[in-house]
């Protein structure tokens, strides 16, 4: 994902604050220009405002497709004042002690600080700058796509008509499951959480639900969402989305004992950190059909070696099982009787969407005992 121009800002205003927040007596008494590390190519803007302030000089590791080697850092940080830092550095207690007294901010470019060792900043008093908010729309609106490409197995149905799978037309082939009267399941309500919701109200979510470490009832309030235990989450939720922070209490918290839990036509989604899932896990889950398919955006490694077990799974990002049912296909079924071709729509019947064959049924016994006229529309075509 890509930090916008407002996240840039707010890191160079971070990043300058204890520069520019010196006193004039403070700058005066400088001998020399204070050294700032930045350990990625960032836009020139970001640069630029760091080069003009006159207080900084800046040495850069001046690529963005190769991280900087932990020895490279590792010397490059000796005796910085400031350092300004992405995802991909670990800035723990060996990188601050390379770095030396002299430390006094660090400014990560990204939304997430796992990977910044905040006790051992916070031991050394060395002040801390990152960038929330600025992906809250980027990331709300990726976990729709994925949950929208995942659950209508789009990238599956891609890969079929591109290589001739796609032979005929078939009643319930690569039928998905829909969002209409569906449960979503927050886990860990935050700002993205919140705008995943907002997203997805129009796709006629019958109810959203979440868990976290405790009830968050202002953010809950916005978008109507009640607070469940974490089982509850796991047992009621259609789609699961996780936009949890990866801590030391949520690692691997999407685990065999989650996915136990979860419906076997549910979609679980993962937008947050790798490091919060159980790969293993949930590659079993995935493989035996515990869980109906995964839409992944982060993962342990990443990228994730291409030879990954996830990646021989159809239902990771689609899935397998061509049984499921497809509401758009069962609501409208086709009959063949003498009269001619008759469609029959069933009426608002929430439970036919998830189970076919109900629907069939309950068609057809419609059909035989004539029900109520306002319970199906009848289309007769034909002689
Ligand atoms: O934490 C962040 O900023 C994002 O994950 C970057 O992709």
């Amino acid at each position: 994902m890509w930090c916008s121009r407002m996240a840039l800002r707010r890191i160079q205003r971070v990043a300058a604050v204890p520069l520019t927040g010196l006193t004039s007596g403070a700058l005066r008494k400088m001998s020399t220009l204070q050294r700032v590390y930045v350990t990625r190519q960032i836009p020139p803007e970001g640069l630029r405002i760091l080069r003009e302030s006159g207080r900084v000089t800046v040495d850069l590791w001046d690529s963005d497709d190769v991280p900087v080697p932990r020895e490279e850092l590792l010397q490059r940080v000796k005796g910085v004042d400031g350092l300004v830092c992405v995802l991909t550095e670990k800035i723990d207690a060996e990188l601050l002690d390379a770095a030396g007294p002299n430390l006094k901010v660090v400014s990560t470019m990204s939304v997430g600080f796992d990977h910044l060792s905040l006790q051992e900043l916070k031991k050394r008093r060395i002040r801390v700058g990152y960038t929330p908010d600025v992906l809250t729309d980027s990331v709300a609106e990726l976990t729709v796509a994925l949950l929208l490409t995942t659950s209508r197995r789009l990238i599956e149905a891609t890969h079929e008509a591109k290589t001739g799978g796609w032979g005929t037309w078939r009643t319930l082939w690569l039928c998905g499951h829909e969002l209409a009267n569906s449960t979503v399941g927050i886990l860990g309500l935050g700002r993205i959480g919140v705008a995943i919701a907002e997203r997805l109200v129009p796709f006629k979510v019958k109810k959203f639900i979440y868990a976290d470490v405790a009830p968050r009832p202002e953010l809950a309030a916005l978008i109507g969402a009640e607070y469940v235990s974490f089982d509850q989450l796991a047992e009621r939720s259609d789609f699961l989305a996780v936009c949890c922070a990866l801590t030391p209490e949520t690692k691997e918290i999407c685990n065999k004992s989650l996915f136990s839990k979860m419906k076997d036509t549910s979609i679980f989604i993962n937008t947050s950190r790798g490091g919060v899932v159980n790969q293993e896990h949930l590659y079993e889950a995935l493989l035996t059909g515990q869980i109906a398919g995964a839409g992944l955006d982060v993962t342990v490694p990443e990228p994730l070696p291409t030879d990954h077990p996830l990646f021989t799974l159809k239902n990771c990002g689609e899935w397998t099982d061509s049984s499921d049912s497809s509401p758009q296909h069962l609501r409208v079924l086709s009959l063949i009787c003498p009269s001619g071709l008759v469609l029959v729509r069933v009426a608002e019947q929430e439970r036919f969407l998830y189970d076919p064959w109900s629907c069939l049924a309950n068609v057809i016994s419609f059909w035989l005992l004539a029900p109520r006229e306002d319970q199906y529309e009848v289309w007769t075509w034909g002689g």
